[in-house]
């Protein structure tokens, strides 16, 4: 650990995001520290990602072994929850973080623990826990990647209800009898999905009419299907005003507005998430506490002069998964280096140097019973934005690969092809483990591969990807 406090570049926040900036920077020559004021790998190691598919991966595993005649006569007991839980307490190290820390030492960045506030043109201050504050400057650029959170709504009663948020769900060391989720987002749909597999009787609240609203429709009535055959009690069309739980313990009151109450042991708000920089110095830099970072391509924080200022992850709010921010930050780390060493900066689409899969091919897995995985736009955003496009549909169960591998696969494939460019928009697969089936369709969107070349992407026989060629077929009559 260095004692200077001057670096090259300043990365604030030591998630998933932050890391792969300072790799990145630190990787090209620049000095380079990152400051991080809980647990280095962020939000994603220990409360979000990590946490919550170690959590839903062993129901799955049981669940392929019940779906083929022949093993699942050899699955001869419930899941084991004790085990279960271990296994997600063995994934996020026991929530220590000595494990991430050594490996920013094996990289080269120094960790300086504490919370990190902007204070003016590349000044940072880190307040550390005993209250002592040390004085940072940046020669060429800060990065922050503070994250999300949890966002409650301000509903009569919250706070003494102490609802769960992702963190309590993610964490908890034993399954609630009755679990309330309000939300049928993809944190609402995850979580119903584990904790109903680990024992708890679980009503899930939305105040829409299907669940992931922001995916291909049938995804979302799917995953609403395999929910209720596993005994998720799903209530469309509900909104919660107000909690219960008088003197703070005991079992939640749950009010609705159809004059309804249902009672639960636990309630778990996965309402959406709210930026975590109402305490980041944005106003030393004429930037408002609290909100999103919009961002350019670059990743340059928009209305900074000279833009040395960079934003990655969840809080620049442009798509809130690790991955997605995992690029920006290789992105901005090259674009860093670049300014720094006086080599050009190439911000052309799809170049070195613009995050341009953020808006046209972003990836996204949700890990319900049955999966859904999505790449680019759905074929109503891909409408929104003007695309003449065909939508092709095919029943994945019709694949003999997928016949082979669960008794009665269930699922659909779907893709969104441009008809004026002749390649991909966007596909979404829904069925057991369709997350990998993702990539191929990742790359046929992000490579913009014309629809007459995948025609020769021939998929072995007899896997799921067969699904390709009978989309293919479908589309071309
Ligand atoms: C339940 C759940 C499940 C999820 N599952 C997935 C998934 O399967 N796949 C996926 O891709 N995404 C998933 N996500 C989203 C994913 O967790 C986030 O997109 C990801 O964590 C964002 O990374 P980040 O680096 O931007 O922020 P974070 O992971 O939140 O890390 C930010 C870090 O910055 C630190 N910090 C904040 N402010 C300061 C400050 N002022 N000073 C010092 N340190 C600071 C924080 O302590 C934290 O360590 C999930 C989210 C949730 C809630
Ligand atoms: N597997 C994954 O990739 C994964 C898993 C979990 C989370 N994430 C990411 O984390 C982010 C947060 O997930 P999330 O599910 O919290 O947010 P979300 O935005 O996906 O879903 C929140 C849902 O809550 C609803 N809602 C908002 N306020 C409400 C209220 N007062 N009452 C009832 N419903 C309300 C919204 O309409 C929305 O459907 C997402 O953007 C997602 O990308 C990813």
């Amino acid at each position: 650990m260095n004692d200077t406090n001057e670096y090259d570049v300043i990365v604030i926040g030591a998630g998933p995001t932050g890391e792969n900036v300072a790799d990145r920077t630190s990787a090209a020559g620049l000095s380079t520290a990152i400051v991080e004021a809980h647990l280095v790998g962020g939000e994603c190691s220990y409360w979000a990602c990590i946490p919550s598919k170690a959590l839903l991966r062993p129901s799955a595993a049981l669940g392929a072994a019940r779906a083929v005649g022949g093993a699942k006569e050899a699955v001869r007991g419930p899941l084991d929850v004790a085990a279960v839980l271990a296994r997600r307490d063995a994934f996020v190290s026991d929530w220590h973080d000595d494990g991430q820390v050594s490996w920013l030492e094996s990289a080269g960045i120094d960790l300086i623990r504490g919370h990190g506030r902007l204070d003016g043109p590349r000044r940072v201050t880190v307040e550390a826990s005993d209250g002592s504050v040390r004085q940072l400057t940046a020669r060429h650029a800060v990065a922050v990647a503070p994250g999300s959170a949890a966002k409650l709504p301000g509903l009569p009663g919250v706070a003494e209800a102490r609802p769960w948020t992702s963190r309590e769900a993610t964490a908890a060391k034993a399954a609630p009898g009755r679990l309330a989720v309000v939300g049928g987002g993809v944190v609402g749909a995850e979580m119903a999905a584990a904790w109903a597999a680990l024992g708890s009787e679980v009503t899930l609240l939305m105040r829409g009419e299907r669940l992931l609203p922001r995916m291909e429709p049938f995804a979302g009535e799917l995953v609403a299907e395999g929910l209720a055959e596993r005994g998720v009690t799903i209530r469309p069309g509900t909104s919660v005003t107000a909690l219960a739980r008088p003197g703070g313990s005991g079992p939640v009151t749950v009010s609705l507005d159809d004059g309804g109450r249902i009672e639960a042991d636990e309630v778990l708000f996965a309402t959406g998430r709210r930026p975590l920089t109402d305490d980041l110095g944005l106003g030393s830099v004429g930037l408002e506490p609290g909100s999103w970072l919009e961002v350019d391509d670059a990743l340059r924080v928009r209305g900074v002069p000279d833009g040395w200022l960079y934003c990655v992850g969840d809080a620049n709010g442009r798509a809130l998964l690790t991955h997605q921010g995992k690029y920006q930050a290789r992105v901005a780390g090259a674009v860093i280096a670049a300014r720094a060493t006086g080599e050009p900066v190439d911000g052309t689409a799809w170049g070195p140097h613009a995050a341009t899969a953020d808006s046209a091919a972003v990836t996204q897995v949700v890990f319900t019973e049955p999966e859904v995985a999505s790449v680019g736009l759905t074929a109503a955003e891909a409408e929104r934005a003007g695309r003449r496009t065909r939508v092709v549909d095919y029943e994945l169960g019709n694949v003999a690969g997928a016949s082979l591998f669960a008794d009665g696969y269930r699922g659909r494939a779907r893709m969104v092809v441009d008809l004026d460019r002749g390649h991909l928009l966007g596909v979404t697969f829904a069925g057991p483990q369709a997350g990998e089936l993702l990539h191929a369709a990742t790359i046929a969107v992000a490579g913009e591969v014309p629809v007459d070349r995948l025609w020769h992407a021939v998929p072995a026989f007899p896997t799921v990807s067969e699904v390709w060629l009978r989309l293919l077929e479908t589309f071309r009559g």
